[in-house]
């Protein structure tokens, strides 16, 4: 397929995300169903017109004037494909699968739209609704933050120190542009593609089957090593999913001591037990029962909230979640996260430590839920961040943002996915 037919298609899956609420993955899968001729550069590229429309809706919305998936559709290509708009006409012209190109009127449009005179939430590329929470977390920083938060993003690994390490898993990746991430010290990082490019696959790896590397964000991994889990310990990874936090934790224990993985959904936990195997993590127990850990109660080292949150730091990612967000589901994860923060700190034994993360940039989710819990239990009291940070990563306070309860780490201040990291000790 060339150009047009590519973005003809991105313009119908677009319209399928928009018509039929469905999310962006869901769609291109369906649309690759039944389009099965496409090879997989088509789809690659196909894929990434969609997701650079969902990132930057109102920016390319603002730039063609319109809202349709079609002006969404070329603004993507206009903003992160380095094409002119003239260049774009004149590629698409004689191409019969391509949609029609860009009018006179548009053109003018587009001639006249400087994105640096938008109106901020559109240079920030957020609902409107949400401006003023990414206000009150970043201050002056806000839009900057924003249009971070809908760049493209790198794809980053952790190498499983049981069984690997960094320059064993950089060497196996050769050919990738695969280095070093910044800070994490385990960490690999592929990154962002260029226009219709995409990541290479790394789970089909020989060197992921035999458990070498997990996938896991910069920021994730940061949030891990903060903790600072240690050989021996008792933790109990409360929100445990399918177990990102918690290989990281198990690794980081030398696979001594005991962590037990816990989800209120059964079904989420159930990928761990493949990674665990492939990994050899060998000192997880994964508890799905609730009553289960009641004999845990006031016996932990360290309990990890890996809370339930609007995943408002993962934009990058998961930029159709933008559009779905509601104050309502905002207002819905904040009870959660509250409930949970009263529930799990109960399993922290007398000095242990809670840790209290987030994947939001929301300080509604974030700083605030820390103050009010401490306000609630008087026993626990807030760790000196700057001090934690930097026995960790000396001389990079440049890269995080403290706050009066924890540390934030964002795209544009880290270059990891947002994230909200608070430990409190317990007297
Ligand atoms: C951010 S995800 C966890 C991600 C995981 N820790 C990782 O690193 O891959 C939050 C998890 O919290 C779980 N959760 C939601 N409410 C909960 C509750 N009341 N108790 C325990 N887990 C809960 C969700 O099912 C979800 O899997």
């Amino acid at each position: 397929m060339r150009l047009g037919g590519r973005l003809a298609a991105a313009i119908e899956v677009l319209d399928d995300i928009e018509r039929r609420h469905r999310p962006a993955a869901d769609a291109l899968k369906d649309w690759g169903l039944s389009h099965r001729f496409a090879g997989a550069g088509d789809r690659a590229a196909i894929g990434n017109i969609v997701y650079d429309a969902l990132r930057r809706k109102r920016s390319a919305g603002w730039l063609v004037g319109d809202e349709t998936s079609r002006a969404l559709g070329f603004g993507a290509l206009l903003l992160e494909w380095d094409q002119s708009a003239e260049a774009l006409n004149q590629t698409l012209d004689g191409d019969k699968f391509a949609p029609e190109p860009l009018s006179a009127s548009e053109l003018a449009t587009i001639a006249n739209h400087k994105l640096n005179e938008a109106p901020d939430a559109v240079r920030a590329d957020c609902p409107d609704w949400c401006a003023p929470l990414l206000e009150r977390a970043f201050g002056a920083e806000w839009v900057a933050e924003g249009a971070a938060l809908a760049a493209r993003p790198p794809l980053d690994i952790r190498a499983n120190t049981l069984k690997a390490d960094r320059d064993r898993v950089i060497a196996e990746l050769e050919g990738t542009q695969a280095a070093p991430t910044a800070l994490a010290p385990h960490g690999v990082r592929i990154p962002p593609i260029d226009g219709s490019g995409r990541h290479p696959n790394v789970q089909a790896e020989p060197a992921f089957q035999k458990g070498w590397f997990e996938i896991q964000d910069e920021g994730s991994q940061l949030a891990a090593e903060l903790a600072g889990a240690l050989p021996g310990m008792q933790v109990l990874d409360y929100c445990a999913g399918a177990g990102g936090k918690t290989l990281a934790l198990s690794a980081a224990m030398e696979n001594r001591g005991q962590i037990f993985a816990h989800d209120s959904e059964k079904s989420r936990l159930a990928p761990m037990f493949d990674r665990l195997r492939r990994s050899d993590n060998r000192n997880v127990q994964v508890v799905s029962k609730p009553s289960e850990l009641s004999a845990l109660t006031g016996h932990m080292d360290l309990v990890l909230i890996d809370a339930p949150c609007t995943g408002s730091g993962t934009w990058r990612r998961r930029p159709d979640a933008k559009w779905r967000l509601t104050q309502r589901q905002l207002d819905v994860r904040k009870a959660e996260q509250s409930a949970i923060l009263d529930t799990a700190s109960t399993f922290v034994k007398p000095g242990g430590l809670v840790v209290y993360i987030t994947c939001s940039v929301f300080d509604e989710e974030n700083a605030d839920q820390v103050a009010a819990f401490i306000e609630r239990n008087e026993r626990f009291k807030t760790v000196d961040h700057q001090a934690l940070w930097s026995q960790h990563f000396p001389g990079r306070s440049d890269a995080v943002r403290f706050g009066e309860q924890g540390l934030s780490l964002t795209p544009a201040r880290s270059g990891t996915d947002g994230f909200y990291f608070a430990a409190m000790r317990r007297a």
